[in-house]
């Protein structure tokens, strides 16, 4: 079925504001999964059904079963994709996905080795990788361009909601062929993609309150919806830590005192001739636990080695605050306020 208007919503359910996902579909008659629609990788993975029992966070998600599929088609060529967290291992699988209401045929990997640390923690089965087919493991081509290909979107690109208020419902929405009037308002702003093949742009700098005091000469910002949270290098946000006078807990993260967060500085992305400015109601993740209040700060340091590095990545709480379309199109970005 044609998407209506030539554009296809799926409506992405938010999980504590740290992870967004959506509902696909993958074989005949449709098996259901959720997956996180993510910017900064580009291959589909779900759990297998053929996944060891030594693995327990295949059994606490749904899991994709090949004999139980009439479009199947057998691969069985190995995979194992890496992410910061570790890597997944599985074998290739060909089947119908239904993604927004667009069925393709897509290779895709089921995984039979899922690390417990951190999926267990996953509210989500998999990932939909919306990278660009560069990034992508194996050279196999990703859903997004297999749906580009089927000339049925009003155009190459899509957009991406995340919900601030995890009551909210929708959680967030993926929009494929448009945007969505509903959750933007006021003007697109786009910058050019870095280099082709990668949803990451050129940064001029970032600013605490009034004083720019990162990324001065330049570097890469990577707008990433797989992300929950924003990531800079160490060095730098060991500084802005201090500056606004944040604490290092034990496990790395860190915390302020919830009394001071409402003095707390904008953050500003210099991102193609606009600042994009975060308040401390977008960088504090304000939780109550045992009946107190912690105040954590959703910076977090991510050191990536150069050529590719430095670089700092822009996650869900960026894109909860400016409503992001992806283009394929032009290879390009685009940030309007969100609502
Ligand atoms: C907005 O929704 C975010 C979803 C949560 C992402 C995540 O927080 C997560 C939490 C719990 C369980 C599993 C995973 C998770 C792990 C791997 C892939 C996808 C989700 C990731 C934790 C590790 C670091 N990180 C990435 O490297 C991510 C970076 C991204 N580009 C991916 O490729 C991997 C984010």
């Amino acid at each position: 079925p044609s998407p209506k208007n030539g554009t296809a919503p799926t409506p992405l359910i938010n999980y504590l504001d740290t992870q967004y996902f959506g509902e696909i579909s993958i074989g005949s008659p449709a098996q259901m999964f959720n997956v996180v629609f993510d910017t900064g990788s580009a291959n589909l993975w779900v759990p297998s059904h053929s996944c060891s029992p030594l693995y327990t966070a295949c059994f606490t998600h749904n899991r994709y079963d090949a004999s139980k599929s009439l479009t199947h088609i057998y691969n069985g060529t190995g995979f194992s994709i890496q992410y910061a967290s570790g890597n997944v291992r599985g074998f290739l699988s060909e089947d119908v996905v239904v993604v927004g209401g667009i069925p393709v045929v897509q290779v895709f990997a089921e995984a039979t080795a899922l690390p417990a640390i951190p999926f267990i923690f996953a509210k989500f089965d998999g990932v939909l990788g919306m990278g660009y087919p560069d990034v992508a493991i194996d050279g196999i081509t990703p859903v997004f361009d297999r749906i580009m290909s089927q000339h049925v979107l009003k155009q190459n690109v899509f957009s991406v909601y995340y919900s601030r208020d995890p009551t909210h419902i929708p959680g967030g929405e993926l929009v494929l062929g448009g945007t969505d009037p509903n959750y933007h308002t006021g003007s697109f702003h786009y910058m050019n993609t870095k280099e082709k093949g990668k949803w990451e742009v050129v940064m001029k700098g970032v600013s605490v309150g009034a004083d720019m005091l990162f990324c001065m000469n330049g570097c890469t910002a990577v707008i990433d919806t797989g992300s929950s949270y924003i990531t800079g290098p160490a060095s730098s946000i060991s500084i802005l830590m201090k500056t606004i006078g944040a604490v290092e807990l034990a496990e790395g993260g860190y915390t302020v005192n919830c009394n001071l967060v409402k003095l707390l500085p904008t953050v500003a992305f210099h991102l193609g001739g606009q600042e994009y400015s975060l308040t401390e109601e977008d960088y504090i993740l304000w939780q109550s636990e045992f009946g107190e209040d912690i105040c954590s700060v959703t910076f977090k340091a991510l050191d990536v080695p150069p050529p590719t590095g430095p670089i700092w990545i822009l996650g869900a709480n960026f894109i909860a605050r400016y409503y992001t379309e992806f283009d394929r199109g032009n290879n390009r970005i685009g940030f309007a306020q969100a609502i």
